[in-house]
């Protein structure tokens, strides 16, 4: 049995300041360190040993994953960090005020662009692109593939690329692997794996620095799943889950 840890980045800025944030590059609170720091001592409580981890290139996500390899007494392992791990970029939403962007547009609008499996936040031009396109992470992608907004299916298909690429090999090699990463990049990676069909990711989410689980058979085919606390795995319908893979009639997303 081959076991996978996801973690979504402790509380940022602005996670906290209710703004888009995709691709913007801003850090933790002092909340977002703690919950690094949490996440980190319960997979140590619970043996959990990591021979690889993977990342984004954005701050949230890579320091959330020191301090919990450094809890974890393992700051030694390599990481991995890659644009394809990134958040969804949010498009010319990035940075505004969720609440104003819901006034602006209508609670409708705003969940279809957040939630929704295929639809698109309107787009931001080059010239207004918030990330810095002469920073040195992106240099390698090339202009032309950096993206101007992008869906879930967006996300997915580039986060696969690397799935496919840099984390199967390590599976298949019995590696002991944890991710950390951001909400939606997370969403679509859980999307694949469960094949989650897009109707019903709109209420799928994952809590800030809550490490999530998953056993996967020799095919790589979730055995199941589940987000753990100090006192082991999470009790089911204390926090967002999401499909019960051995259960799917008790499809119960909660948003
Ligand atoms: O702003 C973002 O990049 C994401 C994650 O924080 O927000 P949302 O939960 O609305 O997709």
């Amino acid at each position: 049995m081959k076991k996978l840890v996801f973690i979504r980045h402790g509380q940022s800025l602005y996670n906290l300041e209710n703004r888009f944030t995709g691709w913007i590059d801003i850090d933790l609170t002092d909340d977002g360190y703690n919950g690094a720091r949490e996440a980190g001592a319960i997979l140590k409580k619970h043996g959990f040993i990591f021979d690889v981890a993977h990342t984004s290139v954005l701050k949230r996500a890579i320091r959330t994953l020191w301090i919990m390899l450094h809890e974890m007494n393992l700051v030694w392992i390599p990481i991995y960090n890659s644009w394809r791990l990134n958040e969804r970029h949010y498009g010319a939403l990035q940075g505004m005020n969720k609440d104003e962007v819901v006034a602006r547009y209508g609670e409708e609008q705003v969940n279809e662009w957040r939630r929704s499996a295929s639809v698109s936040p309107p787009a931001i031009s080059h010239e207004n692109h918030s990330c810095d396109l002469s920073d040195p992470k992106y240099a390698r992608i090339g202009r032309e593939n950096i993206p101007l907004t992008e869906s879930l299916l967006d996300t997915e298909k580039r986060a696969l690329i690397y799935w496919n690429e840099q984390i199967v090999p390590d599976l298949k090699n019995n590696q002991h692997i944890i991710i950390s990463s951001h909400g939606n990049t997370l969403r679509a990676l859980v999307k694949y794996l469960d094949n989650i069909p897009d109707t019903d990711v709109t209420s799928l989410n994952i809590p800030n620095s809550m490490p999530l689980v998953y056993e996967l058979d020799d095919n790589l085919k979730p055995i199941r799943h589940y987000y753990l606390c100090h006192e082991g795995e999470v009790p089911s319908g204390t926090i967002p889950k999401h499909l019960d893979i051995h259960h799917p009639e008790n499809c119960d997303w909660i948003g």
